[in-house]
């Protein structure tokens, strides 16, 4: 069963009257982990959010189609939506601050989530916050329940909008640029986590990030997009191993200086 199909995405902005994604498509099975690298304004996230109904104003699928576990999302009504959006496909961004309300508990916050997409008990509720707290790692979960954003690091926080993302029990993560704000140590760890929970929970993953190290230790598969368009795709190790593409090449000298062999080595295995 596909998790996530996108096929020929097109994506044009209505105002400046420009396809910004051409032909973009991909497929999400469970437990398979796709990324998408290229660089900055190269229509990553505008791909991101069509999957997940939320393109910015003015923004419009043009063309092409996308399927969220068998359905086509064409004409979806916001309360269709609602229904998707956590429940079957789910997201987590860069800066986890700004997804997470500053003057409530952060426990509580995750336990909103089971009480309304999983129609569970405010008690039951709390309890699988503060398993899921557990879950993503971090030390003491009844503590950090209890906690607000300001008291939290920014990897504690990251871990936070993760157990929410996951809270009930998405088919499909999309991890958009979501341990770029973070040291390196913090990121590899969030990535680690984001394996686990593939592996151990079957979730498929779409991965998005400017960094080619994040790619080749999390991904199966990879798409390198620029200007809109996928000049590349194949198995990660492939790709980086061997990259067919000058853009692909230049990527990959620039990413060289950053430490990117010992992630090649990583993928060799
Ligand atoms: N809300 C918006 N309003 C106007 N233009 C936008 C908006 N979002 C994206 N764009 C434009 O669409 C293009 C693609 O943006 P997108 O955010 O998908 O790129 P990206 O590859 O994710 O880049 P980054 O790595 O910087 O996030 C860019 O040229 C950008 O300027």
């Amino acid at each position: 069963m596909t998790a996530l199909a996108v096929r020929d995405l097109h994506i044009r902005d209505l105002v400046g009257d420009r396809e910004i994604v051409r032909g973009v498509s991909f497929e999400l099975t469970p437990g398979k982990v796709v990324g998408i690298v290229g660089e900055s304004g190269s229509g990553k996230t505008l791909t991101c959010r069509a999957a997940l109904g939320i393109l910015p104003e003015h923004f419009v699928v043009s063309a092409g189609s996308i399927e969220i576990g068998g359905r086509d999302i064409a004409g979806l009504s916001d309360a269709e939506w609602t229904g998707l959006r956590g429940s079957t496909i789910s997201a987590v961004f860069q800066d986890p601050a700004s997804y997470l309300n500053p003057s409530m508990r952060v426990g509580a916050q995750i336990a909103e989530v089971i009480r309304v997409k999983k129609r569970a008990s405010r008690r039951e509720a709390r309890r699988r916050a503060v398993e899921l707290l557990a879950a993503v790692h971090l030390r003491d979960p009844a503590l950090v329940y209890e906690q607000y954003t300001y008291e939290l690091s920014g990897g504690m926080l990251q871990r936070v909008l993760i157990a929410a993302a996951i809270a009930a029990d998405p088919a499909v993560l999309i991890a958009d640029e979501a341990t770029t704000a973070l040291d390196v140590i913090v990121q590899a760890e969030i990535l680690d986590l984001l394996a686990d929970l593939r592996a151990r929970a079957g979730l498929a993953l779409l991965v998005v990030s400017h960094d080619l190290a994040v790619i080749a230790q999390l991904c199966d598969e990879v798409l390198v997009l620029r200007d809109g368009e996928v000049v590349e795709r194949g198995e990660t190790a492939d790709v980086l191993h061997e990259p067919r593409h000058e853009y692909t090449r230049l990527l990959i000298s620039e990413h060289e200086q950053y430490g990117l062999d010992k992630y090649l080595e990583a993928v060799d295995v």
